[in-house]
Order: structure tokens, then C-alpha cells, then sequence
């Protein structure tokens, strides 16, 4: 692993502490105090993926899949399963190759989110990333409905240090978005960022609302490449799934953000998103300031996830 890469990996394992002790020290009491691996022993397994927010329908998946394994390779002992355990866990979040497509072409980003997911923050965050990355962008507040949510995103703007357009109360979101095309246009932005609305307790409205900000993308911006993140908060855990599940009906949702991945048990609903969603978990969010959001990557997740102390000591 290269420096970068391992200090990288070290803050994810530390971050997720709190979900690792309640997965990974679960676990591991299971298989060091089994003897065999019978019923209990699965049902014990089956509780802690569970209680660790993974969802009951991939937590069963996860647990058909190791006894399967456990059945061909003639395992015996509970000690073994571990390593089957991470590789069922990877298997059930694998969507292909997460693509960042976006990040390197002309193209709208759409973030949608209720409200106190943390989504003015993870906006904030991406917008800091690409201008860190020297790329233009161009902010349009068209979450119009909540009161103070332009002058949040201005602050946010202004601390990226990136154009911003909108932000007035009540104004037309589909309209911010079309004056906000054209200063992407003229100021030649690479991403056009949206702060769009995502009050969920209306589908219909939402709905309608999208396909007409949509209709002025498709209008007026046709080269550009399109991007919709929905932002979750995983410190709410199912209802974090529930939430990605609703957006997915009335948008085309191609990524998720996690924000609060710092400090919460229930980390464990990347895997749900991923295994029951087939949507990639694209950034996760560790932390309130600007710099705090990470790409997801399944595999070194379920690896930090795992990762034991010891593997740890003799590693240093
Ligand atoms: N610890 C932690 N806090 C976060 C993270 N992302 C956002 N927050 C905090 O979550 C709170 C809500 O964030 P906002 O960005 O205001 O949430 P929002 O979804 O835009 O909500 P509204 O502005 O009400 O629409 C703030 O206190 C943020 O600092 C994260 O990754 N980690």
C-alpha cells in the first residue's frame, strides 16, 4: 500500500470504530466462542449483522451464501468463517466498477436529500474538492422551499470559493437552474453543482419538480453529462435505506453520499444500500469540515471494517 493510500485506510478503519465495534466485535466473540458451526452459531451471526444495520434481506443472503461456502469447503471450524464472512460481505455489494465519469467531463450534478441529512454540507464538500482539483464550478441553490437553505449554501460557496447562483426564498427551482445553465455557460464550468429540494412527504410534487428542472437540463444543456447523488444520513440507519428506496422511485439515482460515517454504529448500511439498491455508495462524509468526504470503496470498507488490532501492531 502506498503512504497515501495507508494513511487513507487508517483514518477509514479509526472512523469507523464505532460500526466495527458493533459488527467486528460481535463477530468475532461468535467465532472464538463457538466450538462447531451449527444452528445457534449461524443465528448468532444472523442477529449481529442484523443489529449492525446490514437489513434482513441481506443479512440472509449473506448467511445462505457462508453456509454454502461452509458446505463445499468442508469447513469445520467457527475460526474459518471469518475470512468466507468478508468475502460473502463483499460479494453481496458488488456493483461493478463505481464510475466517477462525471468528475472528469462537462456535467450537472443534481444532489437531493431532506432536509438535515447533512446535504448543504456534502455540497460544500464536493464543490471545495473540484475547485481543489482546479476545476470551475457553479453552485445553483435551487432548494427553494426551506427558509435560510441559500444563505447556508452561500456560506458554503464562499468557503470553496465558487460562484454561486439563486438562493432566494420561494423562487422556482426549475428557474434558478435555468439562470444557473447559463452563468455555467458563459463562465465555462466544468461541474454544475444543484442543490435541489428533497421533501419526501410529497413524491408527487417532487416528482414534477425534477422532470422540469430535467426538462430545462435536457433544453438547454445537452452536452452536459448528468449526475443525481442522493444524500443519507447514516446515522439513521434503515431509515437511511427506506429514504434511498423512495428517491429511487421518482428519480435516476446514480450514486449515494453517507454523511456522519464519523462516530456511528450503524456504518453497517452502506452494505444494505449497495446489496438491496445496486447503487454505489459514492462519497462517504467523515467529519463537518470542508475536506471530510472520502470516496466509498466497498472492498477497502468491509477490509477496514475487519481489520484487527493485531494485524494493526504488527503492522506498525
Ligand atoms: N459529523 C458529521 N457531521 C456532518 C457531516 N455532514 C454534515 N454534518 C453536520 O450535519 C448537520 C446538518 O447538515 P446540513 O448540511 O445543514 O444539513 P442539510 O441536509 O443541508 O439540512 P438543511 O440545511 O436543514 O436542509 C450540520 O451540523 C453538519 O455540520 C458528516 O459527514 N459528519
Amino acid at each position: 500500500m502506498g503512504e497515501e493510500k495507508q494513511g487513507f485506510f487508517k483514518r477509514l478503519v479509526s472512523g469507523l470504530t464505532k460500526t466495527r465495534d458493533n459488527i467486528v466485535s460481535g463477530m468475532d466473540s461468535i467465532f472464538h466462542g463457538f466450538s462447531k458451526i451449527d444452528d445457534d452459531f449461524y443465528e448468532e451471526l444472523e442477529e449481529t449483522l442484523i443489529m449492525g444495520d446490514l437489513g434482513v434481506r441481506t443479512t440472509e443472503e449473506i448467511i445462505e451464501d457462508l453456509k454454502a461456502k461452509v458446505r463445499e469447503r468442508h469447513i469445520k471450524e467457527p475460526m474459518e468463517c471469518r475470512q468466507l464472512l468478508i468475502d460473502s460481505i463483499k460479494e453481496q455489494m458488488d456493483v461493478g466498477e463505481t464510475a466517477y465519469e462525471f468528475e472528469d467531463r462537462k456535467s450537472v450534478v443534481f444532489v437531493i436529500g431532506v432536509n438535515g441529512v447533512g446535504k448543504t454540507t456534502t455540497i460544500g464538500k464536493l464543490a471545495g474538492k473540484f475547485r481543489a482539483e482546479r476545476k470551475k464550478v457553479v453552485l445553483a441553490a435551487a432548494d427553494t422551499f426551506r427558509a435560510a437553505a441559500g444563505e447556508q449554501l452561500k456560506e458554503w460557496a464562499n468557503r470553496a470559493q465558487v460562484d454561486m447562483i439563486g438562493g432566494q426564498e420561494g423562487a422556482d427551482p426549475a428557474s434558478v437552474v435555468f439562470d444557473a445553465v447559463a452563468a455555467a455557460k458563459a463562465r465555462k464550468a466544468d461541474i454544475l453543482l444543484c442543490d435541489t429540494a428533497g421533501r419526501l412527504h410529497n413524491k408527487k410534487n417532487l416528482m414534477e419538480e425534477l422532470k422540469k428542472i430535467y426538462r430545462v437540463i435536457e433544453r438547454e444543456y445537452p452536452e452536459a453529462y448528468h449526475e443525481t447523488l442522493v444524500v443519507l444520513d447514516a446515522t439513521t440507519g434503515q431509515n437511511a435505506l427506506a429514504q434511498a428506496k423512495e428517491f429511487n422511485e421518482v428519480a435516476d439515482i446514480t450514486g449515494v453520499i453517507l454523511t456522519k460515517m464519523d462516530g456511528t454504529a450503524k456504518g453497517g448500511i452502506a452494505v444494505a444500500i449497495q446489496a438491496e439498491l445496486g447503487i454505489p455508495v459514492k462519497y462517504i462524509g467523515v467529519g463537518e469540515s470542508i475536506d471530510d468526504l472520502q470516496k466509498f470503496d466497498a472492498d477497502e470498507f468491509v477490509n477496514a471494517l475487519f481489520y484487527k488490532e493485531e494485524q494493526k501492531e504488527t503492522e506498525d
